[in-house]
């Protein structure tokens, strides 16, 4: 699903308007009822808790005088405050005010007094500004907004919270609602893939408007959210008469003393994500662990007993996956630079290898095009330097995809693929619970053996991190977050890979 800009989305909104000949009024009638469709499910029991709605003066406030109208149909004991307007209000802004009911309770908000109480047992409808927001909040809205924030009430923004820009950067000290829920229409905003977003932003859910798909399937745009609408298109199905040899064979180098654990966990997941054949090299001291752990892995051991100095023969493999558990001996940093210099397979790169090619500029530089690197944010910085804030972090991550002809999967809550052709694919899938020890050697070994597969590193980037989320999303439905660990998501593999096939048909 692609990600439009606020200036995207005003052009979609305007587009569908006149191709569809739906008056924008109608267009803003289909949100407000998309939003009180949500919200009757979310408080449907709930006649009792008052629901403060704060409108500002642009669409977002015509957003929010529908969502009343509506709400005090459905017996909802609604009440609307209304920021002035600096020049005029938007037209349907006032389409809608004309058409609120008179028994609706509205106050005009001219300076703090006028600012109601708000009680915990309240429910504030945040409807001040959207994706229209041109400038950092000033004067007497903050005022509101900062009192909005100190209130215990549950806050439910309407298709943006109020102050945070729709993709472009907010300074730390900007008045932003803090909502609980965001309710936003038709396509996710940037901002909402922001690790430091998510207190504003809350729990995010989209509601189809009927934005003309056409249009937006012709807009350029970098951004991309992965929902199962583009894994279900990449994941092929297995041939009736394919053997072993048509999967490929990927080598595996992991692992060093004490972290051979990681070696499993990556193999295990590399096997469950349907590689013909699976070879792992480790140091001498996992080969037990191993075989035991992983009958169906070839195993080969290093000379060195408790880490790796060596690299077996590469030219059977068509796939390399280093890094989990590997550790940062001399001489495996050697053994990285060795790999990176004498290869043109493309490489998976987790962890360690992140590390040791994060320290010489030759490293990267070396490495082979179209190889993907799995870093978390700790990982990314040592690779890229220190990012100021999230959007100087997406400018860093292309710049390096571009750089270096390689595909970075920068994990996080929504784990985002860096191409070299500067586009961005944000992942939808996961939860807090695969914030664990061993979730990052999984996804390694998910992307190895789709790459092994003859995916392209591309879809392999985007449908492991597709398939990874999805296994620790049907983990948790079996035992919540708490109790997750990576075991099992490569338990859950195979339950990802059916649901996600079902989505093919
Ligand atoms: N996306 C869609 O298809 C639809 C969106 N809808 C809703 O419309 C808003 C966007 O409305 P817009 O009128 O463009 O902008 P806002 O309401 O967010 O605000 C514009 C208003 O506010 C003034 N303004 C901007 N920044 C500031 C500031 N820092 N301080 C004070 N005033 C400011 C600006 O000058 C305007 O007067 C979208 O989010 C949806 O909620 C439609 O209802 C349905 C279709
Ligand atoms: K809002």
């Amino acid at each position: 699903m692609k990600i439009l800009s606020a200036a995207q989305t005003r052009a979609a909104d305007a587009f569908t308007a006149e191709q569809e000949n739906i008056p924008s009024l109608a267009l803003m009638e289909r949100a407000a009822s998309a939003f009180v469709g949500w919200f009757e499910n979310k408080f449907y029991t709930n006649r009792v808790q008052p629901i403060l709605i704060f409108c500002g003066p642009g669409n977002n406030g015509g957003d929010g005088l529908a969502i009343a109208r509506l709400l005090y149909q459905h017996h909802y004991p609604v009440q609307v405050f209304i920021l002035p307007a600096a020049h005029t209000y938007a037209p349907d802004f006032t389409a809608n005010l004309q058409r609120l009911p008179d028994e609706i309770i509205k106050t005009y908000l001219h300076t703090k007094t006028d600012c109601p109480e708000i009680s915990d047992k309240t429910i504030v409808v945040d409807a001040l500004f959207g994706t229209g927001l041109n400038r950092p909040l000033t004067g007497f809205i903050t005022e509101l907004i900062t009192q909005i924030n100190s209130s215990s009430a549950t806050v439910v923004a309407v298709d943006m919270p109020s102050g945070l820009f729709t993709d472009a950067h907010n300074k730390l000290t900007d008045c932003i609602v803090q909502a609980d829920y965001t309710l936003s229409f038709e396509l996710p905003k940037i901002a909402f893939l922001l690790p430091g977003n998510a207190r504003y932003v809350g729990d995010w859910t989209i509601v189809p408007i009927g934005l003309n798909a056409e249009f937006i399937s012709q807009i350029e745009s970098p951004y991309f959210f992965i929902s199962s609408d583009i894994p279900a298109t990449i994941l092929k199905p297995r041939p009736k008469y394919s053997h072993k040899g048509t999967f490929g064979h990927a080598l595996l180098i992991s692992g060093s003393y004490g972290k051979i654990g990681a070696t499993v966990l990556s193999a295990k997941a590399c096997l469950r994500s349907g590689v013909g054949l699976l070879t792992v090299h480790c140091p001498a001291a996992g080969y037990t662990i191993l075989q035991t752990a992983v009958p169906e892995a070839m195993t080969l051991t290093d000379k060195e007993a408790d880490f790796i100095s060596e690299l077996p023969d590469l030219s059977i493999y068509n796939a390399i996956g280093i890094g989990p558990g590997l550790g940062k001996h001399p001489a495996t940093r050697q053994m990285v630079k060795h790999l990176l210099n004498t290869t043109q397979v493309p490489l998976v790169i987790d962890a360690d290898a992140l590390n040791i090619i994060a320290e010489d500029e030759n490293l990267k530089n070396a490495l082979p095009p179209n190889s993907i690197l799995t870093p978390h944010p700790k990982e990314f910085e040592r690779l890229t330097g220190k990012a100021e804030n999230d959007y100087h972090r997406l400018d860093l991550l292309k710049e390096f995809c571009q750089k270096h002809s390689c595909y970075v999967v920068l994990k996080g809550a929504h784990s985002c693929i860096g191409t070299p052709a500067g586009a961005y694919y944000f992942n939808g899938t996961g939860n807090p619970g695969m914030a664990t020890g061993g979730t990052g050697d999984v996804l390694t070994g998910i992307i190895t053996a789709l790459i092994a597969q003859q995916y392209s590193a591309l879809d392999a980037c985007i449908l492991g991190v597709y398939l990874h989320g999805s296994a620790g999303d049907i983990a948790k439905m079996e035992m919540g977050e708490q109790a997750l660990l990576a075991s099992d998501l490569i338990q859950n593999l195979g339950k990802a890979f059916l649901k996600c096939s079902y989505l093919t048909k």
